[in-house]
């Protein structure tokens, strides 16, 4: 049997006193590890809930950062999950390997090996996992249990001690929280976590955390599908509103009637179709956070009572004399330049100085150095769990393709990429073995495709003898094309067609377009 050699354990331990910030800490962890017992790939992952997320990694490809792993999706995971001593996986085990096909420098199967799995325990609780993969066979049964223990031992003291000291530097309100932030729980339940590694993410997370535990109006900037939504999601849960409700109104296509109604409520017989009181969006959110998704297309007269609405904390319903006092917490987000909209009349400035006391710009995708692979990982391991195959990864041709495209939809575009790559590998694949996706199965439009449609010539219908008629066909065909073109995306959609996000929707209603996110019908 061999031990650990003893300057190895000094150096850990010396390190969980040392001032270094968490992520190095983790790094020369399982770089001691690395001395310690020689194994090919080392992997150390945070447990919060169901889900394990790696914290660091070596010898796996930088991406494996972007996986999150659902426990009971993993049998070898579930396995050291459920024990409370050191595992080893005898090399013809037959159980998937969560890390096949993420060893660095080796394509395809992971070959028989040996792999070892430690639970972390603190206070009798599990709070992670270090699992080890070695190339040689039988590479870890002359380790003894002790060694094992050992190193099991340092890396949950070095992982609670991660957790403790960022849990000091906050506010008490806010460490629990953030305790669970640092294991970068998967907010897989309700809205997906907000991954990125770049410079410009670290600092828009930074900025989350700073604004979250204010009551500040937020405003959310940025191109269509950057993630604002899920920014205004996440400074939700971080504030203090957080038990409370978060209310989603998307301010595009009402009419200034129908925007009262939706934001202030509305009396019965307010108006033609008002069978009854209905309460508004500001009531709902009442204690919580009320998000204002496409703020720039509120109609002018809306935005002045919003802003009453903000000065006083008071609402009046439509159709009513009494007003209600409301607590509420205004997160608004926009694509549009609303400094721009301030000069040509079409937002008010009182109200854009209301709302942006705290403004969060989030980076267009391609501002992101290395997060498009980093994203395409994290949308990759969705994919598998849906889609049932034991382990899809990207092959080096299609992370170039990835790479060199500019992402004018952003991450909305590349998850939709990757979903529809998956889609594609699965037809012709055993779902039992690591799949590929390569360069062909990548559909990213080439610059001919990526014209906007209208230069194309659109067929004028036939037998059609009215002229009104004729072109309100033609336009119905041709929005209709834009938005599949689009996945739905009324904000690309209206770029395409150099139109107005608001005027686009309103138009597509009165041809009779059926409105909704990723669908496109015809009433
Ligand atoms: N950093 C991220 N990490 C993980 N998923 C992300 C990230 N950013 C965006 N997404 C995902 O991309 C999709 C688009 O994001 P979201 O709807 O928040 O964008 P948006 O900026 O609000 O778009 P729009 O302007 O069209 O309303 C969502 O499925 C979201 O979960």
């Amino acid at each position: 049997m061999v031990d650990i050699n003893s300057t190895l354990l000094l150096e850990v331990a010396l390190d969980l006193a040392n001032s270094l910030n968490n992520s190095d800490r983790f790094e020369r962890l399982l770089s001691t590890i690395r001395k310690a017992i020689k194994c090919d790939a080392v992997a150390l992952l945070g447990l919060n809930g169901e889900v394990l997320t790696p914290l660091a990694v070596q010898g796996l490809a930088r991406r494996t950062m972007g996986r999150r792993f659902l426990i009971n999706e993993h049998p070898r995971l579930a396995q050291i999950c459920s024990s409370d001593a050191p595992v080893r996986f005898p090399s013809d085990c037959n159980l998937p390997d969560p890390f096949d096909g993420l060893l660095l420098d080796r394509e395809g199967d992971l070959p028989v090996h040996s792999c070892l799995g430690l639970p972390l325990y603190s206070d009798n609780h599990l709070v992670g996992l270090l699992t080890l993969d070695s190339m040689t066979s039988d590479a870890y049964s002359l380790i003894s249990d002790r060694t094992l223990e050992l190193i099991a031992a340092l890396s949950a003291a070095t992982l609670k001690t991660a957790l403790e000291l960022k849990a000091l530097s906050l506010s008490a309100e806010h460490a629990e929280q953030l305790v669970k932030e640092l294991t970068q729980e998967a907010f897989l339940r309700d809205g997906g976590e907000l991954i990125g590694e770049s410079q410009v993410m670290r600092a828009l997370r930074s900025d989350i955390e700073l604004v979250a535990g204010s009551d500040y109006s937020v405003l959310i900037l940025g191109e269509t599908g950057v993630g604002k939504e899920l920014v205004a999601r996440t400074v939700h849960r971080l504030s203090s509103r957080r038990e409370k409700p978060l209310v989603y109104l998307n301010c595009a296509s009402l009419t200034e009637t129908l925007a009262e109604a939706e934001l202030f409520g509305h009396a019965k017989g307010a108006f033609t179709g008002a069978d009854r009181d209905r309460p508004g969006k500001f009531l709902l959110a009442n204690g919580g956070t009320l998000f204002l998704d496409e703020v720039g297309e509120l109609p002018l007269s809306v935005q002045g009572k919003l802003l009453r609405v903000l000065q006083s904390g008071e609402i009046q319903p439509v159709g009513k004399d009494a007003v209600q006092h409301v607590d509420v917490r205004i997160v608004a987000a926009t694509n549009r330049d609303l400094r721009k909209e301030i000069d040509s009349g079409g937002f008010r400035a009182d109200l854009y100085h209301r709302l942006s006391v705290y403004p969060l710009e989030v980076p267009a995708l391609s501002k992101r150095e290395n997060d498009v692979l980093l994203l395409a990982d994290y949308f990759l391991e969705r994919s598998t769990r849906k889609l049932g195959f034991r382990q899809l990864r990207l092959s080096a041709d299609a992370s170039t393709k990835l790479k060199r495209y500019g992402w004018p939809g952003n991450v909305r575009e590349l998850e939709h990429i990757i979903s529809r790559a998956a889609l594609k590998a699965r037809k012709n694949a055993s779902l039992s073995e690591i799949v590929s996706l390569t360069a062909a199965h990548i559909e990213i439009p080439d610059d001919i495709a990526a014209q906007p449609e209208f230069e194309k010539p659109v067929q004028p219908p036939l037998g059609v003898l009215n002229l009104r008629a004729a072109t309100e066909e033609y336009q119905r065909d041709l929005i209709k094309h834009i938005l599949i073109q689009n996945d739905g995306n009324w904000s690309r959609a209206a770029k395409s067609l150099s139109m107005d996000r608001g005027n686009l929707v309103r138009l597509a209603k009165r041809l009779g377009i059926y409105i909704k996110k990723e669908v496109v019908g015809v009433n």
